[in-house]
């Protein structure tokens, strides 16, 4: 073998690396020592500089007996190995490779977030499909629903027979053979949804008298606050000068997906006159109208129901509740990381999919009209005329209470987290209190209408803790998501106790934010691997085993745990420990001893665990089967 191509240096450095005995990384998914004893030539190409950093990429290992080794990725070569040897630092040859680990591989929950954040296994929304932008490119169905500003109708793409492009389709791999392998449709509507998997939104323009495309961009754009391509439209010279408009980074599982939107000619459907008058150019506004009457149309992926049809025609189920709830929740935790407020959070806003009727349904938060995408959660509130998004019934009371005057702003920050505590009274109830019997300005926490024994405890106080009057007081979207997606592990009888056998005790989440160093915030950190590492196993287990776990519930936790933050994981466990006093009190009030019985649970518990964690497997693979009686209540089948 002929290391002259490579060069005398990389030759070098290879011996060099050899002779000290060096521990070579390969990236992913192995770690492979190479000793000198081994006699093995390690053949490394020049992979470029990056500052003063060179680093190399290991194409071949040659081991004494001729056997040559592929890598499959590139190699690491630690810097503290090499940065002593003076012969290769003095010739300024070679900078020592840049050694260290990618923090991303550094931290297990890191890892877990990667798999689940990047993978199109488990997020079906890292698939993306490009849509048309002209209007004769659809051809459209029924009609689906109209509101204030637009009319949504069921829609396909012009001369192609059905989902062709697996818009909607199957959630993974698994899902997607068993959608093409063309199961008879059960329903109408099961028949409709794969005849027309698109919906389009076509916006009332009731500026008959303005031509161009500007004012479109300008008046409607904000309903694209939860499309990501819409800055490119931006950039593209639309939107004249809103240039604050920020809309969502990313497609999100729980946010309403929007294909593509374009400005075109007005298309008149054949119920158009009647549903809509005003929104057409008639023979009324004959003085005003434009050459080519043109509007916004948004080609949406097409869902089944709203939330506020759901609850009316389907039986109550708590675990689906549950569910339900954990999606909206995400969704709103989404929002609030990229500074976005919906603003009009009612339960016709919520849209659901689902194939089967008794399938827990994939929720997400659509219309964005109304949203506050600006960058802040501020807005100056000078005057009356100045728009608070929604209607009374879904405000936050800090909305209510705000007053207009000079240096007024108002604050958006948590206002969809409180409308969230309103909608999942209705997805647990049917009724929102907000829409009839409540003032959302005036209510009294303590009056709220008690929800039923049977919804999760941990439910209970999420949604009670959502509707904070105080917006200090309020939980923050993310810690509630957390928990809901906690309470819905399957493994085992209960999560609590499941929690209690990997080391976490009400004590521990006391602890929790002062943890950082030593032996207990060690032992605190490996019992919460071990919960993170049961969850992951239970849903990819689920996502290989479609039957075992609803389609919603593993995109929801693929969601979840491609987000998972340690600190905001042990926020959440505090709603499993259900505590009088405030977590700060406990920590005056702990002394020694309690201390001494945390380390000694983590001790005994930890033995436990193994013991409990090496039992557990035969569990997963042991389908606990989610049903519903007559009655719509959850059973837990297990099977044998
Ligand atoms: N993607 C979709 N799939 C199926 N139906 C939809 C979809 N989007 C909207 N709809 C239906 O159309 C109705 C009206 O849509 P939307 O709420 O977006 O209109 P709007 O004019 O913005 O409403 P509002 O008056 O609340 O501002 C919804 O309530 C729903 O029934």
């Amino acid at each position: 073998m002929s290391m002259k191509r490579f060069g005398k240096a990389a030759y070098r450095i290879a011996n060099e690396v050899l002779a000290r005995n060096t521990i070579i990384r390969l990236w992913w998914p192995r770690i492979f020592p190479i000793s000198h004893n081994l006699g093995a030539h390690v053949v490394l190409r020049n992979a470029g500089n990056a500052g003063r950093q060179t680093t190399f990429r290991l194409t071949k290992l040659i081991a004494r007996n001729g056997r040559i080794f592929r890598p499959f990725s590139s190699i690491l070569i630690e810097k503290n190995r090499l940065a002593n040897n003076k012969n290769l630092l003095k010739h300024r040859k070679f900078h020592p490779v840049f050694a260290k680990r990618p923090a991303k591989y550094a931290d297990f929950l890191a890892r877990i977030r990667k798999l689940f954040g990047e993978n199109a296994r488990y997020n079906e929304d890292l698939r993306a499909a490009e849509m048309p932008r002209r209007i004769d490119e659809y051809e459209f169905g029924e009609f689906l629903g109209q509101g204030c500003n637009a009319a949504v109708y069921e829609a396909k793409l012009a001369g192609e027979n059905g989902n062709s492009r697996g818009i909607g389709g199957g959630f993974n791999e698994v899902t997607e053979i068993l959608r093409k392998n063309s199961r008879r449709p059960s329903s109408d509507m099961e028949f409709r949804m794969n005849k027309y998997p698109l919906a389009i939104k076509l916006m009332f323009n009731y500026d008959h008298d303005k031509s161009g495309e500007n004012h479109l961009w300008e008046t409607m754009g904000n309903e694209l606050a939860a499309y990501p391509k819409a800055l490119q439209l931006i950039k593209n010279g639309h939107f004249g000068t809103s240039t604050n408009f920020q809309p969502l980074p990313k497609k999100h599982p729980n946010i309403v997906r929007i294909t593509t939107a374009f400005i075109d000619t007005l298309k008149i459907l054949p119920d158009a006159v009647e549903r809509y008058p005003d929104a057409l150019h008639t023979a009324r506004w004959y003085e005003a109208i434009t050459a080519t009457p043109k509007t916004m149309y948004i080609v949406m992926r097409r869902y089944r129901q709203t939330l506020h049809d759901y609850v009316w025609t389907h039986h109550r189920n708590y675990w689906t509740g549950r569910v339900m709830m954990a999606q909206l929740m995400e969704a709103c935790t989404y929002l609030h990381e990229n500074c976005v407020a919906q603003r009009d959070m009612k339960s016709d806003n919520i849209l659901l999919h689902y194939d089967y009727e008794d399938e827990i349904p994939q929720l997400v938060i659509a219309d964005f009209g109304c949203a506050l995408a600006t960058g802040s959660w501020l807005v100056d509130y000078p005057h009356e005329d100045i728009y608070l998004g929604g209607n009374r019934r879904t405000r936050a009371p800090e909305i209510l209470a705000a007053r207009p005057g000079p240096r007024q702003q108002v604050d958006f920050e948590l206002a969809d987290t409180w409308a969230a505590g309103g909608l999942s009274y209705e997805i647990l109830t049917r009724t929102n209190p907000f829409y009839k019997q409540f003032d959302a300005e005036t209510y009294n926490e303590q009056e709220l209408p008690i929800l039923p024994k049977r919804v999760h405890f941990v439910a209970r106080q999420v949604v009670e803790d959502l509707l904070k009057r105080e917006k200090k007081q309020r939980i923050r979207p993310n810690i509630a998501a957390n928990a809901l997606n906690l309470s819905l592990f399957r493994m085992g009888e209960d999560v609590k106790s499941m929690l209690e056998k990997c080391g976490i005790s009400k004590l521990s989440t006391i602890l929790a934010p002062s943890r950082k160093e030593g032996k207990i915030g060690a032992k605190m950190e490996e019992g919460l691997d071990k919960v993170i590492g049961l969850i992951t196993a239970e849903t990819i287990v689920g996502n290989l085993a479609p039957h075992l776990i609803t389609r919603a519930e593993r995109q929801l936790r693929a969601t979840f745990l491609s987000r998972l933050n340690r600190d905001d994981i042990w926020k959440s466990l505090q709603y499993f420990f259900p505590t009088e006093n405030t977590v700060n009190n406990h920590l005056d009030s702990m002394d020694s001893g309690s201390i001494a019985t945390l380390v000694s649970s983590f001790a005994t518990s930890s033995a436990e665990s193994q013991e409990n964690l090496k039992i557990e497997p035969k569990k997963i693979f042991k389908p606990q089967v989610i049903r519903t009686d007559s009655t719509g209540i959850l059973q837990r089948i297990r099977s044998k």
